[in-house]
């Protein structure tokens, strides 16, 4: 086999080319840095990693503009009052007898997931936690700043090798590795979002593609070597819509894997099912994927966000208050037993997803009520066949391990014991089914607490944080945000605690002056002072007050974070 160097340092005619000025980044031709330049984040962007990353860009650009230009056309038939469903055209593919290649035996047995970004102390802590796997994520729990992207690939690359250490000055606490590490996932950015601090040809990369291929590039033989036992690197791919998409990936990894000289499959891969139009494609999905597949997971919180982002123009289908929309009502249950039922037909796992509950520090019979629905979750999960979950923080992972273990024995999955033939007949109607429940004043409330308090601290480079005991991110901070929007569009009439009252701009206007004011309490004056309240309170009044629903909250609030040095801050 070739080695890593021969394969990828073939001879090329680029012009050498520091960007930034005297300091800067050796560059490939047709390339610019416009990130901060810092001598630890070159051994990262090295001309060759570069390279590796413009060779994906060109080839695979113009199917990922097709496949955003696929999901913007989907968009214009729902909006159009159509409804998403299975496509008649691939009926042979979920009717087929194939299977996915077989398990990786290093990742057979994934039970309790943890996941959390690629911060340094989070990513020690998480391969030290005991669960079995540590999804390390550039994509919900990451702001995708430059330096965080940077600092996370440096993080990522210590971490396959066994080396990452931190030292915290301010508690006198040092981090390092276990002897016993749990394997390593890792998340890049949705196909949406660019990397605006790198240009290929005159445009911002593709966020994933970066992502993916600086990782791919520094950590694929050592991966292969002390984690994957011959297989890997792994991914979770989030956010996908259709299964084009996943096409894409599966070229990207083929491509890679060429490219490293190892062999076609090595790389693997679980999608998150987290958008309505993919739970009718989940075959499909799996079908592109079939040499690199993983499994599935169900992305819960995306997942709820799609179906509001879906059906943004159906006013027949508001949501109610967010806490009421759970696993339990009958379009969530459905997916989760498909997706089961798809993944264990196709010989691959069928993960959970995320209970929002965090340990509650003071409180310990709140703590308790906390845990025992983490429990729950969990149990109704692996009794409905799901092979393993996810896990917010250390603390929930011996709770979700008890009852997957409890219930799993020592098998290291469900994928051949529980088929759930019975969801093979779960229609469009069961997925699309109405949720039930309440509008209130409350939720209303909340949702605007919590979009403000996320964006905040988006802006301040921190993508994951605790809001009233519960995990908020990227996706359940969506979920805030496009439902606000709805009821507003629609005027929602809240009547769940009270007198009916219609939600116009009157009313979002003083909710959201009404509940500043809360966060500046609850905060205090001085930590509202110099965070970012005011500037995330802006974004998120006028993206809920805007007549056309932005796509994400994260595509516009980017143009925030964007640093170009040594010009200062630009917008895309
Ligand atoms: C919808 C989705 O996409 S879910 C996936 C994306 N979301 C996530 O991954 C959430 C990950 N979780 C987190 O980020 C955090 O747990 C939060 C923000 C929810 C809570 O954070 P905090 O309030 O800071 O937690 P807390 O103070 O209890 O942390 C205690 C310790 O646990 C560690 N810890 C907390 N969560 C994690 C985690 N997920 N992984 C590893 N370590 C963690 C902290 O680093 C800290 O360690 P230290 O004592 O060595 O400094
Ligand atoms: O990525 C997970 C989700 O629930 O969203
Ligand atoms: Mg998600």
């Amino acid at each position: 086999m070739a080695s890593f160097q021969e394969t990828f340092l073939q001879p090329n005619n680029s012009v050498k080319k520091k960007s930034s000025g005297i300091m800067g980044y050796d560059v490939p031709e047709g390339m610019d840095i416009r990130g901060r330049y810092d001598p630890e984040f070159s051994k990262i962007l090295t001309r060759d990693a570069l390279q590796f990353v413009a060779d994906l860009q060109r080839e695979f650009r113009n199917h990922i503009k097709y496949a955003l230009e696929c999901r913007k056309e989907a968009k214009m038939k729902y909006n159009n009052g159509g409804l998403p469903g299975f496509d008649p055209t691939t009926k042979y593919i979920r009717e087929g007898e194939w299977v996915c290649a077989s398990v990786p035996p290093a990742v057979a047995d994934r039970r309790v997931e943890i996941t959390g970004s690629v911060e340094r102390e989070m990513v020690i802590n998480a391969l030290n936690s005991g669960a079995k796997v540590f999804m390390a994520d550039f994509e919900d729990a990451l702001s995708p700043s430059w330096e965080n992207l940077m600092r996370g690939q440096i993080n990522m690359r210590d971490a396959v090798n066994g080396t990452i250490t931190s030292h915290d000055q301010a508690r006198n606490r040092g981090h390092k590795l276990n002897d016993q590490t749990v394997k390593l996932f890792v998340r890049p950015r949705g196909w949406h979002l660019p990397e605006a601090h790198i240009f290929i040809d005159g445009e911002p990369a593709t966020g994933c593609l970066v992502d993916f291929g600086l990782y791919f590039f520094h950590n694929y033989a050592n991966f292969r070597k002390t984690q994957g036992q011959g297989f890997g690197p792994f991914f979770y791919l989030p956010k996908m819509e259709h299964s084009r998409e996943a096409r894409i990936w599966n070229n990207v990894f083929e491509r890679a894997e060429r490219r490293a000289g190892i062999e076609k499959g090595s790389i693997r891969a679980t999608v998150l099912i987290e958008t309505l139009p993919a739970v009718f494609q989940m075959n499909e999905i799996l079908y592109e994927l079939r040499d690199h597949s993983v499994g599935l997971n169900c992305g819960r919180w995306d997942y709820i966000f799609s179906y509001i982002k879906t059906f943004q123009a159906h006013p027949d289908r508001l949501l109610p208050d967010r806490v009421q929309v759970g696993m339990t009502q009958h379009f969530m249950r459905s997916y989760s037993d498909l997706l089961i039922h798809t993944c264990h037909k196709r010989g691959v796992h069928a993960m959970g997803g995320m209970a929002a509950q965090i340990p509650i520090k003071d409180d310990p019979a709140a703590n308790e009520a906390a845990l025992e629905l983490v429990r729950k979750d969990k149990l109704r999960e692996v009794r409905a066949g799901h092979d393993g979950t996810w896990a917010a923080h250390p603390g929930l992972i011996p709770a979700c391990m008890e009852v997957f273990t409890n219930n799993m024995g020592n098998a290291p999955n469900q994928i051949h014991s529980m088929k759930r033939q019975d969801a093979s007949v779960l229609d469009e109607e069961d997925l699309l089914q109405r949720p039930r429940g309440v509008y209130t004043m409350e939720g209303l409330r909340l949702n605007t607490r919590v979009g403000i308090q996320y964006l905040a601290a988006w802006l301040t480079g921190v993508g994951c944080v605790p809001l009233y005991n519960l995990m908020e991110d990227a996706a359940s901070a969506e979920i805030s945000r496009v439902q606000s929007w709805q009821w507003l569009k629609y005027g929602a009439e809240l009547d769940g605690d009270g007198p009916g009252v219609k939600v116009n701009l009157d009313l979002f206007g003083r909710v959201v002056e009404e509940e500043m004011a809360r966060i500046e309490r609850e905060v205090g004056q001085e930590k509202f002072k110099k965070g970012m309240y005011k500037e995330a309170c802006k974004l998120f009044t006028r993206q809920c007050t805007a007549p056309v629903l932005d796509d994400f909250m994260t595509l516009d609030t980017y143009n925030n974070i964007v640093m170009h040095h040594p010009i200062g801050s630009s917008r895309l």
